[in-house]
C-alpha cells in the first residue's frame, strides 16, 4: 500500500485532531505539523513524535530554549509532503496557497476560508468522487458538514423541496479562554441568511435553503433546529432506519435521558472517545417528526471540533490515495479510529 505523506499546517483545534486521525490510518503518515510560537500544543506535538516545523524560522531559538525541537520551516515541511492540510485560522490559509502552488503540492483548507480558495468544497457523504484528481479542496465548516449529511440523506430518501434551519452556535471552543459571549445571546449574524445556507450550496447546489444563526455562552457543540419540506410524503421509520445505517450520523435515543450538549459530552467521555470527540452528527430520535405528511423536523447536535476531522481524512484519500469508493474510504477512516456512530 502506498503511504500518503501528509503535513498539517496549523496544529490547533482542528489540526491536532486531523494529525491524530491521519496517524491512525494504514495508508497515511504525518510528515510534519506546524506552530507559530512555543506553546502547550507545540510541546505535545513533539511528545507525539510529529516533526514540528515553524512558520517563522527566526523564532527557532524560542522553541529550542523551551526544550521543543524544531525540524525546520513550514516551507521545508511543505516540500516533504504529498498533500497539506491547512488548518491555520480562517483567512490565514488563503495566504499559504502560493506556497503550495510553488512546490506543486495538493492542499485542503477548512471552512474558515472562502469556497473560492479551492473552487471545490467537500463533504464525504455528498461529493467524495468529485475530489478525485483535484489539486485543491476545502472541507466545509462544522455546521455545514452537519447540514450536508442530514440533508443529503433526506434528499436521497424523499427529495428535499426546501430547508429552513437555525444554528445555535457555541460561543468558543473549550480551550479558547479569550472568546465569548459570557452573558448574552448574540445574533450572529443579525442579517438573514447566515453563511451556512450558501455554504451548503457549494456542495449541494440544488438545495433551496435559508439558515439563521445565533451564538450562546457554551463551549461544547452547536445545536441545529432543522425543518425540511420533502417532495414526497415522509416516513419517520424509514428516516430513522437510514440514520441508523449512516456511518456519520448517530441517533440519540430517548431512554438515555440525553437532552443537552452537556449530557452528550459526558456520554462521549464515558465512551472513552479521545478528547470527548463526537465525529458523528447527533440526531435526537424523539425530535424526528413528520408534520402534515411532508414537513420533517429534527434537532441535531454537532461537535464543532470533531465532525470535520474524519471528512479531512476522506478528502486526503480521495485526492491523493488509490481509487476507492466513498463508502470504502469512510469505513476505513472510521474503523482505523475505532469510530462507530452512536
Ligand atoms: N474550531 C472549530 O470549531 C472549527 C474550525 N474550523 C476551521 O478550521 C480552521 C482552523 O481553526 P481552529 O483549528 O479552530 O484554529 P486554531 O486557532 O485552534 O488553530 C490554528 C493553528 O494555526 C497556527 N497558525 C497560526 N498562524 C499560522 C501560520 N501562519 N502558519 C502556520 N500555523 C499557523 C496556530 O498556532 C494554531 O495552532 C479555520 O478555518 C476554522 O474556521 C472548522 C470547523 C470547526
Ligand atoms: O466552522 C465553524 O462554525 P460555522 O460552521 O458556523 O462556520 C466552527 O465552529 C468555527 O466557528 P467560529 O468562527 O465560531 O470559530
Amino acid at each position: 500500500m502506498v503511504m500518503i505523506k501528509v503535513a498539517v499546517n496549523g496544529y490547533g483545534t482542528i489540526g491536532k485532531r486531523v494529525a491524530d486521525a491521519v496517524s491512525a490510518q494504514p495508508d497515511m503518515e504525518i510528515v510534519g505539523v506546524s506552530k507559530t510560537k512555543p506553546s502547550a500544543e507545540a510541546l505535545i506535538a513533539g511528545k507525539k513524535g510529529y516533526p514540528l516545523y515553524i512558520a517563522d524560522i527566526s523564532k527557532k531559538a524560542d522553541f529550542e530554549k523551551n526544550g521543543i525541537p524544531v525540524a525546520g520551516s513550514v516551507e521545508e515541511m511543505v516540500q516533504t509532503a504529498d498533500i497539506v492540510v491547512d488548518a491555520t485560522p480562517g483567512g490565514i490559509g488563503a495566504k499559504n496557497r502560493q506556497l503550495y502552488e510553488k512546490y506543486g503540492k495538493m492542499a485542503i483548507w477548512q471552512g474558515g476560508e472562502d469556497h473560492d480558495i479551492a473552487g471545490f468544497s467537500f463533504s464525504s457523504s455528498c461529493n467524495f468522487d468529485e475530489a478525485k484528481g483535484k489539486k485543491f479542496a476545502r472541507v466545509v465548516s462544522c455546521n455545514t458538514t452537519g447540514l450536508c449529511r442530514i440533508i443529503k440523506l433526506a434528499d436521497d430518501a424523499f427529495g428535499v423541496e426546501k430547508v429552513r434551519a437555525t444554528m445555535v452556535r457555541r460561543g468558543a471552543d473549550p480551550g479558547d479562554a479569550k472568546r465569548g459571549p459570557v452573558d448574552a445571546i448574540v445574533l450572529n449574524p443579525v442579517t438573514i441568511p447566515s453563511h451556512h445556507g450558501p455554504d451548503l450550496q457549494t456542495v449541494l447546489p440544488e438545495i433551496n435553503i435559508v439558515t439563521t444563526a445565533l451564538v450562546v455562552p457554551t463551549t461544547f457543540m452547536h445545536m441545529h433546529i432543522l425543518q425540511m419540506d420533502l417532495k414526497e410524503t415522509g416516513d419517520r421509520d424509514k428516516i430513522l432506519e437510514m440514520i441508523k445505517d449512516h456511518p456519520r450520523i448517530g441517533l440519540i435515543k430517548g431512554f438515555t435521558g440525553i437532552k443537552s450538549t452537556a449530557e452528550l459530552k459526558e456520554y462521549a467521555s464515558d465512551l472513552g472517545r479521545p478528547r470527548s470527540d463526537l465525529w458523528e452528527s447527533c440526531v435526537f430520535e424523539d425530535s424526528v417528526s413528520i408534520v402534515e405528511g411532508k414537513e420533517l423536523y429534527l434537532f441535531q447536535a454537532i461537535h464543532q471540533e470533531a465532525d470535520v476531522v474524519v471528512e479531512n481524512v476522506d478528502c486526503i484519500r480521495a485526492m491523493a490515495g488509490e481509487n476507492i469508493t466513498a463508502a470504502e474510504s469512510i469505513a476505513l477512516t472510521d474503523r482505523s479510529m475505532n469510530f462507530e456512530a452512536i
